[in-house]
């Protein structure tokens, strides 16, 4: 028993389904969101699902399994959508690279598997905007636990104490596990006992994350656990009514009727490339949207779904207005900040540098799935707030609430900036500075009617006030952490670009000089109450003012989650999939009204 996966439009046998995805919808399907929904969708055998996936397939892709070689999957490979930014005027015009996954899983499948669900204030903030309960933390904790299983550490060191087993999954589909222990931790550690500033916090993903703790990362046996290896492969394996079809770009989707004057879009326009032939099929109940943040608002304005006017200016014909369509982008901005060390151990700056040492530690990866090739990009993760009372919160705080921080502390042993050059000779540690909870606002924009132009991305950052001066903050803290006396004798001096920025001005001039991205945008699909007069998508997920078409991705976030994405995205479609899966007591009952 058990679904296909096709690489070609034309080797489909069927062209009946109930459900297309195109991606990300979880559990069962591709990309975060589509994964998690097709993978609870197909278990139930009256219905069948077809998962639409743009890039190949991820499997035998050797950076695509061993967690160190995460950061060798962008900018520009074959598994990168190889997005760019406009110039960004908060960040002196500079131009970054945008990644997002292009094959099976998304960008599940390329990402540095940092595992943080947010804070209680995030989701009740998400469950007060949109009007439903079901989404405040208490509602959604059993769909938290439901996507994952926490297993021991890879190094089989003790986590007691690292990790608080209670809030966590024991059975889900997706692993989520502790890193190997570094010389390093015992530092971290050490400071938040010295430094009040700092508190230890023993599990960040309890919806109480404001502390300094031990990263989790959704890593199985030292590899990588994506959407496509936790839900779609295992659905594929499981279940005969889910299909997956790989290569094949969506270009639309497609108005197939209307009931009482409301546009059905239950059709779907695909090719696999820009000159080959267009295929269409058409769901019997729904077409999802798990295209994620940025190829999601770009297919609902390719298919007639944004801003009227100014999709009539692009030549597009309006068929649903919601302005808010590609608006309203929010992403993380990060600083990484390099200090020198006196370290006599070998890091992950030796396995940078040493060819000999990296084909060691990947033999031995690839023996024991054991040593640094099972590391991603952090050790411990800190979660902080500026004082309520600082005068940076003239204008209002962004933060969902008290249990939200402000900045975080992505701590990494070794050299870990993107926008810097790696030194020949050294060792280092990096406190990365991100801003969690931004004020600032960008977009996602079409470049052309062609769905095989990437988009215009502008995720517009530091153009509030408050969030430069909060990274301005988030970047003294780092070097109040580093002077803790545990550090005393590690850490050596700064890096000189950190070193030069002194003053405020200097440090928000040095921010703004290599500020990058956490790649994390969300809100361009945003979620709003059943009868607000903004948003796209309703509390149920379904698109506004249309039947038969819904989006589960991480576009739908209408605040940006004081986390990375990627948890935050699986819990979503978790619930996502058991809503459609229950045709609940929302006015879901609508999609399936006859055209
Ligand atoms: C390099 C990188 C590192 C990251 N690191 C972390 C991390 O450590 N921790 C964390 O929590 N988050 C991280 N993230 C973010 C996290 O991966 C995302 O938030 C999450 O994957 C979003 O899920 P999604 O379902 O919205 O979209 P995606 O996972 O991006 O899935 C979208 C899917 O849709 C497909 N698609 C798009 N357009 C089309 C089309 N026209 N036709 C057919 N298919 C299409 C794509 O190929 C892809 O498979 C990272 C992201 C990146 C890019």
């Amino acid at each position: 028993v058990n679904g296909a996966l096709y690489t070609h439009p034309t080797h489909l046998t069927s062209k009946s389904y109930d459900y297309i995805i195109c991606l990300t919808f979880s559990r069962r399907s591709a990309g975060v969101g589509g994964g998690v929904v097709a993978h609870r969708l197909s278990e139930n055998p009256d219905i069948r699902i077809l998962l639409i996936e743009a890039g190949p397939s991820n499997e035998g892709i050797l950076p695509v399994q061993v967690p160190l070689l995460c950061t060798s999957l962008n900018p520009d490979t074959a598994y990168d959508w190889n997005y760019t930014t406009t110039p960004q005027t908060g960040l002196n015009g500079t131009v970054l690279d945008y990644p997002r996954g292009r094959l099976l899983g998304g960008s599940s499948s390329i990402n540095y598997m940092l595992w943080t669900r947010g804070s209680r204030d995030d989701y009740d903030r998400l469950a007060r905007v949109s009007g439903d309960a079901g989404w405040a933390w208490d509602a959604l904790v059993p769909f938290m636990k439901s996507v994952e299983t926490l297993a021991p550490a890879v190094d089989g060191h003790n986590i007691s104490g690292e990790v608080d087993p209670s809030v966590h999954g024991t059975s889900g589909p997706l692993t989520v596990s502790m890193s190997m222990s570094v010389p390093t931790d015992r530092l971290v550690i050490g400071a938040t006992q010295q430094l009040e500033e700092f508190p230890f916090v023993e599990d960040m993903n309890s919806g109480s994350p404001i502390g300094m703790g031990y990263g989790q990362s959704s890593i199985r046996n030292g590899t990588r656990d994506s959407s496509a290896t936790a839900y779609i492969q295992p659905a594929l394996a499981r279940h005969k009514n889910l299909d997956v079809l790989l290569n094949s770009h969506v270009l639309r989707v497609l108005k197939t009727g209307s009931v009482n004057g409301v546009p059905v879009f239950r059709g779907v326009q695909f090719a696999t490339s820009a000159n080959a032939t267009v295929f269409t099929l058409n769901a019997a109940r729904e077409v999802i949207l798990s295209a994620g943040a940025i190829a999601t608002p770009q297919l609902l304005l390719l298919s007639g779904i944004g801003n009227s006017a100014r999709l009539k200016e692009t030549g597009i014909r309006a068929i649903v207005d919601l302005p808010d369509v590609g608006q309203h982008m929010q992403d993380h901005p990060l600083v990484a900040n390099i200090f020198n060390t006196s370290s006599q151990d070998i890091t992950t700056d030796d396995i940078q540098r040493n060819s000999t040492l990296a084909a060691e530690e990947l033999t031995q990866w690839q023996t024991s799935r054991k040593g640094f090739m099972t590391m991603t990009i952090a050790t411990q993760i800190g979660w902080f707030r500026v004082r309520d009372n600082s005068s940076i919160f003239a204008r209002g705080d962004p933060s969902a609430g008290p249990t939200s921080p402000h900045y975080e502390m992505i701590i990494s042993d070794g050299f870990a900036a993107s926008r810097e050059t790696f030194p020949n000779t050294g060792r280092f540690f990096t406190v990365v500075t991100a801003l969690v909870s931004p004020a600032s606002r960008g977009s996602v924009t079409l470049a052309s009617t062609n769905p095989f132009d990437n988009p215009i991305v502008d995720p517009n950052f530091f153009s509030a006030p408050v969030d430069i001066a909060i990274m301005r903050e988030a970047i003294k803290a780092s070097r109040r952490l580093v002077s803790a006396p545990v550090f005393a004798d590690y850490i050596t001096g700064e890096f000189p670009l950190l070193a030069a920025a002194q003053t405020d001005a200097e440090i928000e001039a040095y921010a703004r000089s290599y500020a990058t991205t956490v790649l994390h945008p969300v809100g361009t699909a945003a979620m709003s109450a059943f009868n607000a007069s903004n948003g796209v998508v309703n509390p149920d997920l379904t698109v506004k003012g249309t039947i038969g078409l819904r989006v589960v991705d991480s576009s739908i976030f209408p605040f940006i989650p004081a986390a990375h994405t990627q948890a935050p995205t699986y819990i979503i479609a978790e619930r996502a999939a058991s809503i459609i899966a229950s045709h609940g007591s929302v006015p879901f009952t609508e999609s399936f009204l006859p055209v």
